[in-house]
């Protein structure tokens, strides 16, 4: 695919991607937070995916090992939580099963700041994790400056970070890592250096809203990570191999466009209808409408 072709192609590219998980039926590592565990799971199974969500550090290596796919969710972080993140990862590295870290509340805490430096870092023995780091804003801001400066789990603004950004995925890149970064907010935002682009050439795109969001609708980001762990999951097991950047960054704009057009459509609903309404998009999703979605809300920045 010509990166900086039609969106048209995206569209094409992202109703395909969900058709793969349906087809793929693949087994879905997730360590996940309780405010948003079941929910979760059931937008994996929604999609036709086995979610398994685990996470005793005694039984990662066996659990991580038997999946396609790893979604790791920092919410409720512990020493003993941090150890199961750890060695799940450190197995997705070792075994190239693609990853979705979702550093929950960066920023709300030095521990937790603390905790997703590290888990980014992967500074533990073996091959590093690949795959992708997703976040709100204030989460992303901070994993990639140190700001600590936000309170709570949800996004308190939108920050500005593209030098950090684009050092972090050079670093990554250095380091044979393939790395994407989704940042979610009123604006998504998706950033990687593309395996086409030369080694510098930092690709960004962003998908607008159609209608601001009124209210916290608490868990879609961590719905987000899981629909993505989802489509990387089946990706793996299709092909068997560890996805590169370019296709990692269509999975990422499918589960970002999937979860933000589900939730726009709800339309006047109440804030309960949204999360079964998202659910049903996700197992019986409109991929017409989907791809016409991608068409108006992608675009990208250089
Ligand atoms: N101001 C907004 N207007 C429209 N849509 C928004 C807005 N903020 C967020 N969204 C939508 O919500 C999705 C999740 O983003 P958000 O930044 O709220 O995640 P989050 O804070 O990680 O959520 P959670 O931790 O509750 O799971 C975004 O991908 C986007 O579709
Ligand atoms: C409300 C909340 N607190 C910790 S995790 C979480 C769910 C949204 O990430």
């Amino acid at each position: 695919m010509e990166l900086t072709g039609e969106t048209k192609d995206w569209g094409r590219g992202m109703a395909e991607a969900f058709s793969m998980v349906k087809d793929q039926a693949p087994l879905v590592h997730m360590i996940a937070n309780y405010v948003t565990a079941s929910f979760c799971a059931d937008a994996m199974a929604a999609m036709g995916a086995r979610p398994l969500m685990a996470q005793a550090p005694e039984e990662m290596e066996e659990i991580t090992g038997s999946a396609d796919g790893l979604a790791v969710n920092l919410g409720q972080p512990s020493e003993e939580k941090y150890l199961a993140c750890e060695r799940a990862l450190q197995t997705a590295g070792n075994l190239g099963i693609p990853a979705v870290l979702d550093p929950v509340g960066a920023g709300a805490s030095g521990y937790r700041k603390k905790a997703s430096a590290s888990l980014c870092a992967a500074s533990w023995p073996g091959r590093a994790w690949s795959g992708v780091l997703k976040g709100n804003s204030s989460e992303i801001h901070t994993v990639l400056t140190g700001a600590t400066a936000h309170s709570g789990v949800d996004s308190v603004g939108t920050f500005s970070h593209l030098e950090e950004e684009a050092a972090f995925l050079r670093d990554m890149r250095e380091k044979d890592r393939n790395m994407v970064i989704l940042e979610t907010g009123a604006v998504d935002k998706l950033c990687w250096i593309s395996e086409s682009g030369g080694k510098d050439r930092i690709f960004r795109a962003a998908f607008g809203h159609e209608k601001s969001r009124r209210v916290n609708l608490v868990g879609t980001g961590c719905v987000t990570g899981a629909v993505l762990g989802a489509l990387l999951a089946a990706e793996h097991k299709k092909t068997g191999a560890m996805p590169g950047t370019d296709r990692m960054a269509l999975l990422a704009a499918s589960a970002v466009s999937m979860v933000s057009f589900s939730c726009e459509a709800i339309g006047d609903g109440g804030y309960g209808t949204y999360k079964w309404k998202l659910l049903d998009a996700l197992s019986q999703p409109d991929l017409g409408l989907y791809e016409a979605y991608i068409g108006r809300n992608m675009k990208w920045i250089c």
